[in-house]
């Protein structure tokens, strides 16, 4: 044995990690239980790299298998003990990995701060606080570590207070692995309960594979105390699910862990468990529920996945790891590459959360079209409760624009009935000959929307048409163009071709008729002046004798009324009169006198609108005028 080894020898820290020590305790002290969660997180990847090492030598296991972390502490000595039976620290390694920090980014890290604690807090967090954490808490800090494979009588006493230097000397140590006794400042007493260290390692160690021990704590009803017991119990769950092959993992497990994550009592309706590697690395267990949370459309409300590093809990509602229209999916993501103390921040410009936001999205629409595919009602079931917010994806996620397309689910003239299940492939696969086009009706509700005047000629020629009313539908529609190539169009706006599906003798017939109701049609737009944009005869009406459409480049009227209900400026864009030829009213209209002309033509107007769902200006004059126009007094 060398002379060194023999003697305690005092040490300077390297000088960044005097800053860092001074930094940390002054900027994470609020966030202090973090010691305990980095220490375990130590611990865990100590036992990790053992079981790693002893894959080609197992001798270094000595027989004892079994890896655990134990946390212990000791009222009188005002200690905490975080001992691991993992790989260990030989001198050297203790010098180096608890006296320097040698990592890359180092001097990038401190060039950084900047005196403001906020920010240099996040920055800390960024680069990772780890062992020197202890500091936060403790001012004195031992750390007692035999290497794997080495003799008892070759273990190492680190001992240091945080102030620049430290002291290594020789110790005597039973089993491999390491002790860290943190003897606590002044005033950190509530650290030295059993319920506080279990509430903390519950909270963010429970999933670290390994488990760990704590002694057990008995009431003594003699003594008036609780008494420490010598036997130890295991206070976390010692198995990260989603770390285990699927193999492993039984439907019922996946279940069970679901409920646990996401506080429901329900079975979640699906789920997609992966390991990704490569570039990024990391393990995605996702879920998504059977029900809508009553507060979905809550703005404020928390969203997210759980967030491990490495196993290690981080945080809740993690909203940056899915997008916003993602938001009713439960689970865990488990990162290889980001740092244990990463903060939302953080999350918001990390390069690894891109990566990770961008496959999770991509593994939740796989899991969906897998639904839709092969669970028809469990996809219907998911529709009913998430579609509107997987709407909001069409304008929210250009990439995936086209797989978004096809889970959408709509209602439809076909059907009949409000329920939300005709995909654009289904509407494309029974389109009529002759048709190249997508036709959908906007409006407040499916009573509207299903009574549109529009729709007349599309049943009458048997044409079907998608009928959207929810909330979200006119947004979304404005980001959408086509669907394989077929364009959508809604029905409801002005030079609405029908052309393709009208033959040659009924177009001959349809000019001779426009040409003949030409005077009738001035006179209506004089009438009318201001109140509209234009009058037009139109054939795609059957059963109404008028409706308004809006030119084609103009925002429709029942966007304009989101808007305006919304509190935002719309555009006003006047609506265009069409009238119905073939209805006996028009007829009617045609033979009026001058005076009785201006009424009709009022009524018409106003008819128009209040099918379209519009309200009127002056119900009160519409009423007055269907009521002398019923009794012929005009
Ligand atoms: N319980 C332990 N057993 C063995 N080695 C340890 C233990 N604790 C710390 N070390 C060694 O000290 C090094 C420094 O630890 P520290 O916590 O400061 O940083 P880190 O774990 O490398 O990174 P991070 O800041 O992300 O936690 C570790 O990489 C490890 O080699």
């Amino acid at each position: 044995m060398s002379q060194t080894t023999n003697t305690t020898e005092t040490l300077g820290f390297q000088t960044e990690v005097k800053q860092l020590l001074h930094l940390m305790i002054h900027s994470l002290y609020s966030n202090k239980e973090i010691f305990l969660r980095e220490l375990v997180s130590n611990a865990s990847d100590a036992c990790d790299k053992l079981r790693f090492e002893a894959i080609d030598r197992p001798e270094l296991l000595e027989g004892g298998g079994e890896l655990a972390i134990h946390v212990g502490y000791d009222k009188a000595a005002r200690t905490i003990t975080i001992s691991d039976n993992g790989i260990g620290m030989t001198r050297d390694e203790a010098i180096a990995n608890l006296g320097t920090i040698a990592r890359s980014g180092t001097r990038e890290f401190f060039q950084q701060l900047t005196g403001d604690k906020q920010k240099d807090a996040q920055l800390i967090g960024q680069f990772g606080v780890g062992f020197y954490s202890s500091f936060i808490v403790a001012d004195k800090v031992e750390v007692l570590s035999r290497r794997a494979g080495a003799p008892a009588d070759q273990a190492i006493r680190w001992e240091s207070r945080g102030d620049g230097e430290f002291t290594i000397s020789p110790a005597e140590k039973t089993g491999r692995g390491t002790d860290i006794v943190l003897t606590l400042r002044e005033g950190e007493d509530d650290f030295l309960s059993s319920w506080k260290l279990r509430d903390i390692l519950r909270r963010y160690s429970d999933h670290i594979s390994i488990p760990i021990r704590m002694k057990k704590e008995e009431w003594d009803a003699e003594k008036s105390e609780t008494v420490v017991k010598d036997e130890e119990e295991t206070v976390n769950q010692a198995s990260a699910l989603w770390t285990r092959s699927k193999s492993d993992i039984t439907d019922e497990q996946y279940r069970e862990f679901y409920k646990h994550i996401a506080h429901d009592f329900e079975d979640p309706l699906a789920w997609t468990h992966n390991r990704v590697e490569g570039r990024s690395e990391y393990t995605q267990l996702l879920y998504v529920p059977k029900r809508a949370p009553f507060d979905l459309w809550d703005r404020n409300r928390k969203h997210g996945v759980k967030l491990y590093v490495k196993r290690v809990f981080i945080m809740d509602d993690a909203e940056q790891l899915l997008p916003a229209y993602l938001r009713f999916v439960r689970g865990v993501i488990d990162s290889a590459d980001l740092p244990l103390n990463v903060s939302r921040e953080i999350l918001q410009e990390s390069r690894d959360v891109k990566a990770i936001r961008e496959g999770s999205a991509k593994r939740v629409l796989g899991m969906l079209e897998d639904m839709a595919e092969n669970r028809k009602d469990d996809y219907a079931a998911f529709w009913t409760e998430f579609g509107q917010v997987l709407k909001e994806g069409v304008g929210e996620d250009a990439a995936n624009l086209e797989r978004i397309l096809k889970l959408l689910r709509f209602a439809s003239t076909q059907e009949g009935t409000p329920a939300q299940t005709v995909a654009l492939a289904d509407y494309a696969a029974r389109m009529k000959e002759g048709q190249d086009k997508i036709y959908y009706v906007t409006a407040e509700t499916f009573a509207a929307a299903s009574n549109s005047p529009h729709l007349e000629i599309f049943r009458k020629k048997g044409i079907e048409v998608l009928l959207l009313s929810d909330r979200v539908d006119e947004w979304m529609l404005s980001f959408i163009r086509d669907f394989d190539g077929k364009e959508l169009v809604s029905i409801a706006k002005g030079g609405l071709d029908l052309g393709a599906l009208a033959d040659e003798t009924e177009k001959k017939q349809q000019e001779e008729v426009s040409e003949e109701y030409k005077p009738v049609v001035d006179r209506l737009k004089e009438a009318l002046g201001d109140a509209v944009k234009d009058v037009r005869v139109t054939f795609r009406l059957v059963d109404s004798p008028a409706c308004v459409v809006v030119d084609s480049e103009d925002m429709s009227q029942h966007l304009q009324r989101l808007l305006k209900a919304a509190g935002q400026a719309a555009p006003e864009s006047k609506p265009i009169l069409e009238i119905n030829p073939g209805h006996a009213l028009i007829e009617r209209v045609k033979q009026a006198g001058e005076g009785e002309f201006k009424e009709w033509a009022s009524l018409l107007l106003d008819q128009a609108l209040l099918a379209e769902g519009a309200s009127l200006e002056d119900p009160a004059a519409f009423v007055r005028r269907m009521n002398s126009l019923l009794l012929g007094r005009a």
